[in-house]
């Protein structure tokens, strides 16, 4: 697999790119130079996926050099021969944007003040990473007549809109099909404020010089793209020629109540499929028979249940376990707090999911329990983050839970994300929102609880949030998002993986 450029992977926020650009300009690069190149790079893209020249253009072009490029893009496109409408509703342009307007002018390029209607598809040139401040009404109204238009929508950079840190519209924003981001990825579409606008993404390379990179973000940027690579250079393999299994991990999986049986087997199904040694399954009494049977590798713990059907109690030794997982359909009573309180005390890795999190929401003193050395890996979704630290989960909100808690952090949802205490984050490019449905989270705790009984909590959460989003893509392009069932999914784990690391396979038998 050829190695990815620091390009592929690093995340910058506007004033990083603003940073990284000035050293390009500084060096020599003309600016205008620069944006024929970018712009040229993406009007190519442009013409390859859509080569219908019967199809009309419309060019949103906006006051700085985000709107330079669309123009760029809207003569290329002309002089190929594609019928485009420029759409300018702005008074003042910079000098370089005012330059490419007059010849998109001279060679006879409709440029209209007014929403033009009849367009079959929409360049978004309107504010790239310069947007700085609120958009006026006019401006918003342009936004919605856009929105409004039902005609597909392509962002250059980022949606017009929004906030290219936190991802926020600044008052409205475009809703795009897909956003072609320009050179580096920008901080603000990985936001899970940012899903409902950006739609697809993909990266426009224009060649920005390493060096440069480093220059602004170090040799080491805390925050990067979760890359396949990374991924799979995270995962427990290859296996050791002399394992046992008391060495491949031993898992404790705390999960199910008799109200939530299924989220413990879709849990063990799970955790079965990440290779894991040896799983330790403890249940309610009441469910060890089907876990048996459904799972017959997991040793079952039968424990004894309350009267609503929730572990009252553990009746094992907790200490020899690689890792310890809890919280799929275990409920919120007393007793699993009294649980919790067991396991956070010790120093074994902990990954700490769903029920359990809501158990930890209403008792925050209880995370003093835990060593301050002891690693720990949560999971929360939205919500869950929210009644855990009290906000949206943001980059700074969560580095800073990360930082102050002592977490290793999984922000579930659309470009999910791994964040580390010490303020390094991973987030996928993309992911499925197929995998919004009960029991997808179950998968993931399962699968990233048999990753951390084999390998550290940093690599167990980027391998697993990885494979379980990348599963759940290749399940819902085979049968559409609708067929993307947790119980699918914990199933295809292991043969998707299979499928994908087939040159690396081949490699390990060779060796
Ligand atoms: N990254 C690169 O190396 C390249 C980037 N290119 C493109 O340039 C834009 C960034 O351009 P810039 O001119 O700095 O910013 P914008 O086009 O996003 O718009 C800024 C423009 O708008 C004014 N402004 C800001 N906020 C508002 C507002 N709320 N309402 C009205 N006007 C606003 C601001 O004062 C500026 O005048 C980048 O995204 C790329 O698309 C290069 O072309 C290629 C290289
Ligand atoms: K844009």
């Amino acid at each position: 697999m050829a190695a990815l450029s620091l390009a592929d992977r690093v995340v910058v926020t506007a004033e990083q790119m603003q940073a990284i650009e000035s050293r390009l300009f500084a060096a020599g690069m003309p600016v205008a130079a620069l944006m024929e190149k970018v712009a040229g790079l993406l009007s190519q893209r442009l013409q390859m996926a859509y080569p219908d020249r019967t199809q009309r253009w419309g060019i949103w072009v906006g006051p700085g050099h985000n709107g330079g490029d669309a123009l760029v893009v809207a003569r290329e496109l002309h002089l190929q021969g594609y019928p485009v409408q420029i759409w300018h509703p702005f008074e003042r342009r910079k000098p370089l944007t005012e330059a490419h307007l007059q010849f998109a002018q001279h060679l006879g390029i409709s440029i209209a003040c007014d929403y033009p209607e009849h367009c079959d598809r929409w360049l978004d040139g309107g504010f790239g990473f310069g947007l700085n401040r609120p958009l006026n009404e006019a401006t918003q109204t342009a936004i919605a007549q856009l929105n409004d238009s039902g005609k597909p929508i392509l962002s250059i950079d980022l949606p017009s809109g929004l906030d290219t840190d936190s991802g926020e519209p600044l008052g409205a924003a475009i809703r795009a099909e897909r956003t072609y981001c320009l050179g580096l990825w920008k901080q603000g579409l990985l936001q899970l404020v940012a899903a409902p606008w950006h739609g697809e993404l993909e990266r426009v390379d224009f060649g920005i010089a390493e060096a440069d990179i480093v220059a602004v973000l170090g040799a080491v940027p805390d925050r990067q793209i979760l890359t396949d690579e990374a991924a799979i250079a995270a995962l427990p393999l290859p296996i050791a020629a002399d394992a046992h299994k008391y060495r491949r991990g031993q898992l404790l999986l705390i999960a199910g109540s008799q109200r939530y049986r299924g989220a413990a087997l879709l849990a063990a199904l799970a955790a079965r499929s990440s290779g894991v040694g040896m799983m330790t399954l403890a249940v309610p009494a009441s469910l060890s028979a089907i876990a048996i049977a459904q799972v017959p590798e997991a040793l079952v713990v039968a424990c004894p249940e309350t009267e609503t059907g929730e572990i009252a109690e553990l009746p094992i030794d907790c200490d020899r376990y690689n890792a310890i997982a809890i919280g799929p359909g275990v409920g919120t009573g007393p007793t699993i707090r009294t649980i919790l309180h067991r396991v956070l005390q010790q120093s074994t890795p902990f990954l700490i999911d769903a029920d359990a999190l809501t158990v930890l929401a209403q008792h925050p003193e209880d995370w003093a329990l835990r060593p301050a050395e002891a690693r720990t890996v949560i999971t929360p979704h939205a919500g869950e983050f929210q009644r855990l630290f009290g906000s949206a989960p943001t980059p700074a909100s969560l580095s800073s839970a990360a930082s102050e808690r002592s977490l290793i952090l999984v922000r579930k949802g659309p470009s999910p994300t791994v964040v580390t205490p010490v303020g390094a984050s991973w987030a996928l490019v993309d992911s499925t929102p197929a995998l919004a449905r009960g029991g997808s989270g179950d998968v993931l705790t399962g699968l990233l609880g048999g990753l951390l009984a084999q390998t550290d909590a940093v690599s167990a959460a980027i391998a697993a949030t990885w494979w379980h989003s990348r599963t759940a893509q290749a399940i819902a392009q085979k049968q559409t998002a609708l067929g993307v069932t947790p119980t699918e999914l914990a199933a295809q784990l292991t043969p998707w993986l299979g499928q994908r690391l087939q040159s690396e396979i081949a490699q390990y038998l060779a060796s």
